[in-house]
This record gives C-alpha cells, sequence and structure tokens, in this order.
C-alpha cells in the first residue's frame, strides 16, 4: 500500500506535503518523496526510508511552489531498495508531468509492451507506476488539441488510461502549467479524499489517500473521488470533475478495514475505527456460537491495529480487556517491513509482554488478521513466556489465504500461513491452544453495516475472487514464481522476454 497526496495552495506547499506524509506514514515505509510545482518548473526530492530520513532542511527549502504532490512507498512491483522507482515519476513530454501511484497494475508487462512499440516510450524501471505515468503522458499528448490542453481532453485521456490499463490504482498527477489531476480506478479499489480550505487569498484543495490527512492538515471534506471519476484543479485553484469510465463500480478493498487505513480515517463513507469494533462484535458472537463454555480471563490486544476489535469483543463477552504487551513506538509497522528476518526481529523489537497480565490466566489474544504468521508465532510464545497457561488465538479477519494483487505485498500463496491449511493446522503451526477466525459474511456486514450503499467488496485475499476479473491462475503462478525465484517482486512475464527481444532488434 502506498500513501498519497496532492495539493493546489495559496502559499508554499513544501512543509504542507511533509506534514501529510508524516501522518500517511503507515500507508508506506521504504520510500518518500515530494514534487512541488514552481510557476513551470518541478521540485522534486524522493529517496529511500521514512519520510524524516528522506527530507533534510536544504531539501525542503528547494521545494518551492504553491501546488504539488507527494508519495510514501510500499512496494509491489520492481522492489524494495532501488531509489529509483521511489516516487513521485516525472516525464517531460507532453508539458512536463509528475506522478505518485497507489495500487498496483495487473497488466504491466502488456502496457510495457504496447508503450515501447506503439507509443514510443521508454520505461527505465521495473515499477508498475513509471509505466502508469508514460500511458498517462501518451494519452493526455494524443487528447491535446493544438499543442494544448483542456479540461475535455485531460478528462479524455483518463478514459484512455481506464481503457488501457488493467488493476488498482488511485492516482495523483501534476501537469506543468496545469494543475492537479486526481483518478481512482474504476473499481474504486484503492481510496482517494478530496477536501478544501477556505483562505483569504482563495481556496486551496487538497487530495490524499485517507481523511486523517484532511484533519490534521486543516482541510474539510468534500467527499470520495468516485470510482472511475477524475479530479482536475487547474493552478488558479477552479475545480473540475468528470466520470470518466463506462461501467463504473465502488468494490473498496476490505482489507483496508482490516487493517491498512489509520482507524480515525473516514473511507468511502465509513468509519475505519467503527468497522473495527463491528469486527470485534461479531467475533464475539461466533466464539460464542462455537465455543459457549469456554475458559477465558482476559482479552489483550496486539498493538496497534487490533485494539478496537478486541476491546469491543471483550466487552461483548463481558470479559476483561488488558493490555498486555507494550508497543516501542519507534519500531514501524512490520507486516509491511520487506524480508522475513526483518519482520521476525522487529515483532520482538516491538512488543513485549506485561507478565503480570499473563501469569496463570488463560488469556484470548486479538489480532485484527494472521498473514504470514510471523506476529502471531512469536507473540504466543511471548505469552507462554509470560507466564499464559492457556493462549487462545482470534483474528478479527478471515483466514489469509489468497495473494493480493492490488496493492498489498502478499505475492506469494507460499508464504501465506493460512494457505493450504485447516484451521487446527494453522493454531498448531503457532502453537496456540485454540484459534478462531473471523467468518467472511460477518466481516462484509461488519463493514457494511457502516455504508449499506456500498454492495461489493474486493475480498480477493480472503475468498481468491478477484474483481478486475482478469486475474488468471497463469498470472498467479508467475507473480509466485518470481518471487519464490528469489527477484523479490520483480514481475516476470512471457511478454517482457518478448519485449526485450523487440527492444533488442529495434536498437540494431
Ligand atoms: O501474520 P503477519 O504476517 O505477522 O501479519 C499480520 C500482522 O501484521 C500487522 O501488524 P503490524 O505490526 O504491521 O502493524 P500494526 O502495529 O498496525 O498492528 C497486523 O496488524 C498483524 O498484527
Ligand atoms: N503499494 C502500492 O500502492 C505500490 C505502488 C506501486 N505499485 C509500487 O510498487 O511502487
Ligand atoms: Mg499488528
Amino acid at each position: 500500500m502506498c500513501g498519497i497526496l496532492g495539493v493546489v495552495a495559496q502559499s508554499p506547499v513544501n512543509q504542507l506535503l511533509y506534514d501529510g506524509l508524516q501522518v500517511l506514514q503507515h500507508r508506506g515505509q521504504d520510500a518518500a518523496g515530494i514534487a512541488t510545482l514552481d510557476r513551470n518548473t518541478f521540485h522534486l526530492h524522493k529517496g529511500n526510508g521514512l519520510a524524516h530520513d528522506v527530507f533534510r532542511t536544504r531539501n525542503m527549502r528547494a521545494l518551492t511552489g504553491n501546488a504539488g504532490i507527494a508519495h510514501v512507498r510500499y512496494p509491489t512491483a520492481g522492489s524494495a531498495v532501488d531509489h529509483n522507482e521511489a516516487q513521485p515519476f516525472y516525464v517531460n513530454s507532453p508539458f512536463g508531468l509528475v506522478l505518485g501511484h497507489n495500487g498496483n497494475l495487473t497488466n504491466t508487462a502488456q502496457l510495457q509492451k504496447e508503450l515501447f512499440l506503439e507509443d514510443m516510450r521508454h520505461v527505465n524501471t521495473n515499477s508498475d507506476s513509471e509505466v502508469l505515468l508514460n500511458v498517462l503522458a501518451h494519452e493526455l499528448q494524443a487528447n491535446a488539441t493544438n499543442f494544448r490542453l483542456d479540461k475535455k481532453g485531460i478528462f479524455a485521456a483518463v478514459s484512455a488510461v481506464h481503457r488501457r490499463c488493467r488493476g488498482a490504482y488511485a492516482v495523483v498527477a501534476m501537469i506543468s502549467g496545469y494543475g492537479l489531476l486526481a483518478f481512482r480506478d474504476t473499481h474504486g479499489i484503492r481510496p482517494l479524499v478530496v477536501g478544501s480550505n477556505q483562505t483569504d487569498k482563495g481556496v486551496e484543495y487538497l487530495v490524499a489517500s485517507e481523511s486523517v490527512a484532511l484533519d490534521t492538515l486543516g482541510f474539510k471534506y468534500l467527499r470520495d473521488i468516485e470510482p472511475g471519476e477524475a479530479v482536475f484543479i487547474d493552478l488558479d485553484g477552479n475545480f473540475h470533475h468528470q466520470q470518466c469510465a463506462e461501467h463504473p463500480a465502488l468494490n473498496p478493498c476490505i482489507f483496508e478495514y482490516v487493517y491498512f487505513a489509520r482507524p480515525d480515517s473516514v473511507i468511502d463513507g465509513i468509519s475505519v475505527y467503527e468497522t473495527r469494533l463491528n469486527m470485534g462484535e461479531y467475533l464475539a458472537d461466533k466464539l460464542m456460537r462455537v465455543w459457549p463454555d469456554h475458559d477465558i480471563d482476559v482479552v489483550i490486544p496486539i498493538p496497534d491495529s487490533s485494539r478496537p476489535s478486541a476491546l469491543q469483543l471483550a466487552n461483548r463477552l463481558g470479559i476483561p480487556f488488558r493490555e498486555g504487551f507494550v508497543k516501542n513506538r519507534y519500531i514501524g509497522r512490520t507486516f509491511i517491513m520487506p524480508g522475513q528476518a526483518m519482520r521476525k526481529k522487529s515483532v520482538r523489537q516491538k512488543l513485549n509482554a506485561i507478565s503480570v497480565e499473563f501469569k496463570g490466566k488463560n488469556v484470548l489474544l486479538v489480532d485484527d488478521s494472521i498473514v504470514r504468521g510471523t506476529t502471531s508465532r512469536e507473540i504466543v510464545q511471548m505469552a507462554r513466556d509470560a507466564g499464559a497457561r492457556k493462549v487462545y488465538f482470534a483474528s478479527a479477519a478471515p483466514p489469509v489465504k489468497f495473494p493480493n494483487v492490488y496493492g498489498i505485498d502478499m505475492p506469494s500463496r507460499k508464504e501465506l500461513i493460512a494457505t493450504g491449511r485447516t484451521d487446527e493446522e494453522i493454531c498448531r503451526e503457532i502453537s496456540a491452544d485454540r484459534i478462531i477466525y473471523q467468518d467472511l459474511e460477518d466481516l462484509k456486514a461488519a463493514v457494511q453495516k457502516c455504508n449499506p450503499g456500498i454492495a461489493k467488496f474486493d475480498c480477493s485475499c480472503f475468498d481468491g475472487e478477484y474483481i478486475t476479473g482478469d486475474i488468471t491462475d497463469e498470472y498467479l503462478d508467475r507473480v509466485e514464481a518470481a518471487r519464490v525465484g528469489g527477484k523479490a517482486n520483480k514481475q516476470v512475464d512471457d511478454e517482457q522476454m518478448e519485449l526485450d527481444l523487440a527492444m533488442s532488434v529495434s536498437s540494431m
């Protein structure tokens, strides 16, 4: 997952974008970048690391201008270590364009081939986002009239992007001399909101992955950008928007509510916090159904993301809720760290048990989800070491059994602890005394309860149903083979080989 921001303001935006990255940091810890637009010049600084490591005072001073975009990255294509894949990406034609992307394209190799062979555009990294930028650039160029762009041409370009690109994309782009363009894929898989701020000099607009950025930066929430819709804010601060998809449908990623988003965000009209409380209630009801005579003494959350669910579960069961683990606030999220060794080490550094809450008790540990099992394996052992009599484990989400291809780095079934295992086997694998998973229907109900208007969510990591309809077993095998082959995230494709061949032939 990544975090994106875009702003057209009435005063310099460098500090505002930096502060915005800080509140979206939970969406990506591997790289950060800001591009500002000052008259017709872009100023761009990006690099690997957390936002506060990437930006020094001198970098901030150089980011002049009243408009800009920003990005924090959690890679799903390319690699975590290649600083060239940090975003925003820049391309000089047409007009000068920078882009930040949250999501993952599923037809990257095909697009890259088209870009090279038909559009005469070279993509220099393994990032799908650079591909997306070049598709947008080509379509803007194709829809310019007399070497100029107008609203109609900009929206026509986004329609063409929708026709060509598959997968998930929430995008912010800045067109030099024109303004800020933001759009969401036709299924609205990844979130994107827009807010405004009335100043003495005029209205300012901010587009962000999550509403928490609007709150903290002093902007008023206007609305979510709709699936397939594009919003264009010109450099004079005029707001334009248009539906650019033929068949838009809102199918947001349910994992945003389970884990990714901050609980204080509201996404597609749904409070993330409330969904997590609901998840706790549904999970409590399931526990009572399947285990009416349980002997749980205390409910303990695994900080941070599971807290609201664990709290509500304990309330519903009428069992004490206790904070048995202390979280080191200086260690980031472990699930989105690159590399299993780093994740494993960080769980121990991040969480430590308070033995008084465990000694001689039957504890129910609650997490929002179990993905690779890194956290649960370590935590169960820590609870035992702290003196727990019995260690039960509950997950507010169902078993994660399928890869995510829409922007969450779960590319390989082999990495997922629940793939090919029964609940009992998973329980043994994490050395717990009992495991309880949320049912998928209950998870959907927990989220839907907050906005019954949303008929369908992308739940692919739980049920293997891919909302874009283009994901074949062969595609998943290829993505998996790339990971298992040790090429860390690099998407390989037969078409890629064809492209390489075509490129070498054309250079002769
Ligand atoms: O089964 P795993 O592969 O370990 O993944 C699941 C765990 O990872 C996440 O925590 P993380 O530390 O990333 O963030 P949090 O502090 O927001 O809970 C999530 O909340 C689970 O605890
Ligand atoms: N998690 C994301 O949204 C990733 C964006 C993009 N696919 C990248 O790898 O940089
Ligand atoms: Mg966690």
